[in-house]
């Protein structure tokens, strides 16, 4: 297992249109995308570019949303997941298994439209962390 780039940091909110304005007034964020939802994620997300990664801000989205108990636990939002790239999806889930990570669910397809899995907090260090194929280049 070679360690790859960091894509994103996963930031759980109440409001993103209110962590949007944060980041755009007090951290100075240019780039700030247009929000959109996931709802087979259960979620709505936004992301803000920063010189070298994104942030991805989190709103829960429907009933039933993987952020809704985290929020329950910190009102105000916060930190929520890292997320690095791997080269090829089922390798890693495979590098991870055999390690004997828990791995959250099925590989599914992500916001930036390539498979993701979550790998259990508590088997790494404390950090919810995401795993995601790297974007093919487009010709
Ligand atoms: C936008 C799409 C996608 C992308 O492409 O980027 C995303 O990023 S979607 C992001 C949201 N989706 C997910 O988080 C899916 C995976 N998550 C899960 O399966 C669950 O949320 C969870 C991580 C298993 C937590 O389960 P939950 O039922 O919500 O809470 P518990 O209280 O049972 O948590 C168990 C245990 O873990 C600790 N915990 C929970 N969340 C985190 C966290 N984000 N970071 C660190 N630790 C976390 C929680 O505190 C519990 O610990 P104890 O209290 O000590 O038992
Ligand atoms: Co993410």
């Amino acid at each position: 297992m070679k360690l790859g780039p960091l894509n994103h940091v996963g930031v759980a909110t109440p409001s993103i249109p209110a962590s949007i304005a944060f980041w755009r007034d007090v951290m100075g964020a240019t780039t700030i995308h247009e929000p959109f939802d996931l709802p087979e994620q259960g979620v709505r997300v936004c992301f803000v570019d920063t010189p070298n990664s994104q942030i991805e801000l989190l709103e829960p989205l429907g009933e039933n949303s993987p952020i809704a108990k985290f929020l329950e636990k910190n009102p105000l939002g916060g930190q929520h997941h890292l997320c690095f790239e791997v080269p090829d999806i089922e390798t890693a889930r495979t590098e991870f298994e055999a390690q004997g990570k828990r791995i959250l669910g099925p590989t599914r397809i992500g916001a930036h439209g390539t498979p993701v899995f979550f790998l259990h907090p508590k088997d790494m260090g404390g950090v919810l962390t995401e795993i995601m194929e790297t974007p093919k280049e487009h010709p």
